[in-house]
């Protein structure tokens, strides 16, 4: 989802001194879109339009769609990893996250990418790299996460390290086969059972214990629900998961 991140250009200040969140922020994890909207560029059509969401705290949300639907836009849109020009707001604990500086927004929220970047140097430094942790938080984050093995586990334990109210997950496809993705799943539940999780879904077993579910479609949401009801109703989600068409 955030491999095209280099090629963003920095879109605002890193920090804007006179309007810095609190040391808590968020402190609850709710995330409202209000008439949100965005285009990657002006001659494309709206990669978001006009989302209207509320996500309370602790809500495990998984977010669905064809492959185009505006999935990790949504995603993105929430770590201001967008062009200029959006129209409309995002609520974080009630707090615009246009106002303050990126970097005082990024490091407040976590996130478990695709791909995810494997420094070079030992597991301490790629752990914490700002020696923020004492050794033993480190490895009792390592035994929780790592017997994977994978990348995305690395991603994981720093999240572990730091617990962020509010957390996306990108859900591996390719690098990560089902069994490690299930393991990463139990854990987030158990680990993050007070943060709110966004997960943008690829496979039916990640979603169908979700809170609610989001289906995009062309920018927009179409339906919102809980996945059992949403199966009953016979709509945009059944569809998706007759077809098992959960996007690349
Ligand atoms: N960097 C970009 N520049 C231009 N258009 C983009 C860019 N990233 C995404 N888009 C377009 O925005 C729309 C939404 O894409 P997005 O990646 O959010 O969809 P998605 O549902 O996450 O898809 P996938 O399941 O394939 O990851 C698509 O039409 C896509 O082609």
């Amino acid at each position: 989802m955030f491999k095209n991140i280099v090629n963003i250009k920095p879109e605002a200040p890193y920090i804007i001194h006179d309007n810095r969140p609190s040391a808590e922020w968020p402190a609850s994890g709710k995330i409202e879109f209000r008439n949100f909207s965005m285009k990657y560029r002006e001659d494309l059509p709206k990669a978001l339009d006009n989302i209207n969401l509320t996500i309370n705290c602790g809500e495990r949300i998984g977010i669905v769609g064809r492959t185009g639907a505006g999935k990790s836009s949504l995603a993105k849109a929430l770590f201001r990893l967008v062009p200029d020009g959006t129209t409309g707001s995002i609520l974080v604990d009630g707090q615009d996250i246009s106002k303050f500086g990126v970097g005082d927004l990024r490091p407040r929220l976590g996130i478990i990418p695709q791909e995810s970047t494997m420094f070079s140097g030992s597991y301490k430094i790629n752990l914490d790299p700002l020696k923020e942790f004492s050794i033993e938080d480190i490895w009792s984050a390592l035994l929780n996460g790592f017997s994977g093995g994978q990348a995305q586990l690395f991603s994981l334990c720093r999240l572990l390290l730091r617990k962020r109210r509010i957390i996306v997950l990108d859900e591996a496809t390719a690098e990560v086969d089902l069994e490690t993705d299930k393991e990463i799943h139990r854990l987030i539940r158990d680990e993050f059972s007070n943060s709110t999780i966004l997960t943008i879904a690829h496979r039916l077993e990640t979603v169908m214990d979700s809170d609610r579910i989001i289906v995009m479609d062309k920018g927009q949401i179409v339906e919102v629900g809980p996945p059992q009801e949403l199966i009953k109703q016979g709509g945009h989600f059944s569809k998706l998961v007759e077809a098992n068409d959960f996007g690349q």
